[in-house]
């Protein structure tokens, strides 16, 4: 599906829906929990709905209500199921649930769409053979479809961590082995993204769950620990959150975004304090963010300065921040993020790509993006070329070119819009509400 974006501004006040991350921790916990547990505002998107049918596939009983997923916990861990389970395009589903899958007494099968056919898993594999999980690979060697069969008993394992999901999964999944196995140890010599893992601690806490640990490096985990039902709100999404930040930022334009709560444990907040940094006055309340860029009469400065930001630990932000970047009125170098290859698309490869298409001059580092300042770069004066765009089928390149549509100096049309939906189903509907009328 194509999107035509026409450039202007936005204003008003919106929800953000909720995160993903937390959505995904809450379904899995309660998918192995004992008894009845209330997620409160989840996230009803595509990669949500890959995880609800990944744990309906491990046998939990799930009811959706429009506010609120209820999850009728197994109360221990689940029997093989009986089907593949395709994740679709969740790679944070497929992460999580195959370290669950490694405690099975038996085989589960995982596949996905074509870009997750592409995400290499080798590591976390290989840490769960080491604890005693055997693996095939059905196509091609370190990445789905595969099998695995459990159970896995503890012991000892290293991982790298280019990925922080690989390590969400041990955490998740190694308190869980039998009372009476080893205890798991684990040493991380690379660790990106350590916001995440604070994420998926933070559920761990709230079932009591510590595992120890010096500095992310080296783990112990005991065995023989079980998840308790539990009924949780879940905090608004800040990766989607920023799309709408940046938006502002870029037009000069003032947003009410609601349903955030900037003392959640989601590393994406940081988003917030680097447009701020680039001259957005931010005003942050217990459950909503006012951002107005500037341009905008209630912001001092009058133009986005430029700057280096370390995106080591927010990823999921860079594409959106490159589209921002291309409004600054001097450089911005975007660093230390080379994992943003290898997600749903090279985030780094296609944003750079695209974005020159619109007439924006910026170049590509191994592990980030320079984005030079547009020839006019005062507040209102367009900064993209109008055109054709591609989104590749990922969700935050096809965000991204959307809100580079906002200031430009004519249409721009982004194709693969339908793939918002995986994290941000309302994404077109809510820019649309926002128009400056
Ligand atoms: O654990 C999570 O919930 C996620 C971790 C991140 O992956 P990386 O740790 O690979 O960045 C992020 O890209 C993804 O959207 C969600
Ligand atoms: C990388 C992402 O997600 P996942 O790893 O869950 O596919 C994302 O949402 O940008």
């Amino acid at each position: 599906m194509e999107k035509t974006i026409i450039p202007g501004k936005l204003a008003g006040s919106v929800r953000i829906p909720g995160s993903k991350s937390h959505t995904i921790r809450a379904l899995l916990i309660a998918t192995l929990a004992e008894g009845e547990s209330i997620i409160r505002d989840p996230l009803y998107s595509a990669d949500t709905r890959s995880c609800i049918a990944a744990c309906r596939a491990f046998g939990a009983r799930i009811t959706e209500a429009a506010d609120h997923i209820t999850v009728t916990g197994l109360g221990g861990l689940p029997q093989p199921p009986a089907q593949p389970i395709d994740v679709g395009n969740s790679g944070t589903t497929l992460y999580l649930a195959v370290g669950i899958s490694a405690l099975v007494d038996g085989t589960t099968e995982f596949t996905g769409d074509h870009q997750i056919q592409a995400r290499p898993i080798k590591p976390l594999l290989d840490s769960l053979a080491d604890m005693g999980a055997r693996i095939e690979y059905l196509q091609n060697d370190g990445y789905p479809p595969f099998r695995i069969t459990g159970p896995i008993r503890g012991g000892y394992t290293t991982i790298e961590c280019k990925t922080s999901q690989y390590l969400s999964s041990l955490l998740l999944s190694l308190p869980l082995t039998p009372a009476g196995s080893e205890p798991s140890r684990i040493s991380v010599p690379l660790l990106n993204e350590k916001p995440y893992v604070d994420i998926t601690l933070a559920w761990l806490a709230e079932q009591g769950i510590t595992p120890q640990h010096d500095n992310y490096d080296n783990w112990v985990i005991q065995p023989g620990a079980h998840f308790s039902a539990f009924d949780k709100p879940i905090a608004g999404d800040f990766s989607s959150a920023t799309f709408m930040l940046c938006a502002a930022a870029m037009t000069g334009s003032k947003l009410r975004l609601e349903g955030l709560d900037m003392t959640d444990s989601q590393g994406d907040k940081a988003v917030v304090g680097i447009l701020e940094q680039m001259g957005c006055a931010v005003s942050i309340e217990e459950f909503a963010i006012g951002i107005a860029g500037p341009g905008h009469p209630d912001c001092p400065a009058t133009q986005l300065s430029g700057g280096e930001f370390d995106l080591n630990a927010i990823p999921d932000a860079l594409p959106a921040l490159a589209a921002c970047a291309a409004c600054a009125a001097q450089e911005v170098r975007l660093v230390n993020v080379p994992q943003a290859r290898l997600k749903e698309t090279d985030r780094i490869a296609v944003m750079a790509r695209e974005l020159t298409t619109l007439g924006v001059d910026i170049s590509e580092r191994p592990d980030g993006l320079v984005i030079r300042p547009a020839a006019d770069p005062a507040p209102g004066s367009p900064k993209f070329r109008s055109g054709s765009v591609h989104g590749h089928g990922d969700h935050r390149i096809v965000m991204s070119m959307a809100i580079a549509g906002l200031a430009a100096d004519g249409p721009v049309t982004v194709d693969t819009a339908e793939t918002a939906g995986i994290t941000f189903p309302d994404f077109f509907s809510t820019l649309a509400e926002l128009r400056l009328k």
